[in-house]
């Protein structure tokens, strides 16, 4: 069941958790006129197995495909971050147009969607743990833009989209290297920030990925096809599960590039 507030908006969230309306929440607004080039700022890897893949499901508020975070298996690195994080899930933010539906906010541009794969640090004991602390976790972004090319790659997700159309649905998914997923530049823009979901967790540091991958609008119609509802309720589209951007506050964004 899901909790009684959940069909309240996100300006509502504070009341059950406080912290939505904390010094560093997500997402924002990235604007160039307060970006600082950090030229100390290393390069991001990530090592992922394709075989850590496990399933993919619609719990109703995204798609997610989840992996096997129970040992180092895929992981990511470098950048801002101190340490190895290990993979946990991939999930998509889309709007019910295809002019928006991102979270973070590009010197005015809104994206068709974007894409957050959400990694963990080990030093703690478990994903529960770091979610309780401020370099727990590490949301690799990459925003989705629509053109007239389909993303080739982006195929095996969408052609699972019908096994899940409904919440709670879940459907093997195994061998994906979400890898293939990212854009030829790595450039990036980082900062703390929070789940943008309840709770609001101020836990995340974000790599935020400057090129957007190119998606075509009929695959964005396929995430679009999806239903916030279970299997024998009324239809509810899945659209709109973007929060809007939040007070930067005293926050530096950093850049990888100049
Ligand atoms: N969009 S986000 O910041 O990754 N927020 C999330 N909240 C719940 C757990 C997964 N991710
Ligand atoms: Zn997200």
């Amino acid at each position: 069941m899901a909790p009684h507030w959940s069909h309240l908006g996100p300006d509502h969230w504070y009341k059950n958790y406080p912290i939505a309306k904390g010094r560093r929440q997500s997402p924002i607004e990235i604007n160039n006129k307060d970006v600082h080039y950090d030229r100390s700022l290393l390069p991001w890897f990530a090592s992922y197995d394709p075989g850590a893949a496990k399933t993919i499901l619609n719990n109703g508020k995204t798609c997610r495909v989840v992996f096997d975070d129970s040992f180092d298996r895929s992981v990511l690195r470098g950048g801002p971050l101190p340490g190895v994080y290990r993979l946990r899930q991939l999930h998509f933010h889309w709007g019910s147009s295809d002019d928006h539906g991102s979270e973070h906010v590009v010197n005015g541009v809104r994206y068709a969607g974007e894409l957050h794969l959400l990694h963990w640090n080990p030093k703690y004991s478990n994903y529960l743990d770091a979610v309780r602390r401020a370099d727990g976790i590490a949301v690799l972004a990459i925003f989705l833009q629509v053109r007239k090319t389909p993303k080739p790659e982006m195929k095996r997700i969408l052609e699972e989209i019908n096994a899940i159309k409904t919440k709670g649905k879940e459907a093997p998914f195994t061998n994906f290297d979400p890898s293939i997923l990212f854009p030829k530049s790595h450039d990036y823009w980082t900062y703390h920030g929070s789940f943008t979901t309840p709770p609001c967790e101020e836990c995340i540091t974000w790599i935020v990925l400057r090129e957007p991958i190119i998606v075509s609008s009929d695959q964005m119609a396929k995430l679009r096809s999806l239903s916030k509802n279970a299997e024998n309720e009324p239809v509810l589209p899945l659209v709109d599960n973007w929060r809007p951007t939040q007070p930067r506050y005293f926050r530096m964004v950093s850049a990888s590039f100049l």
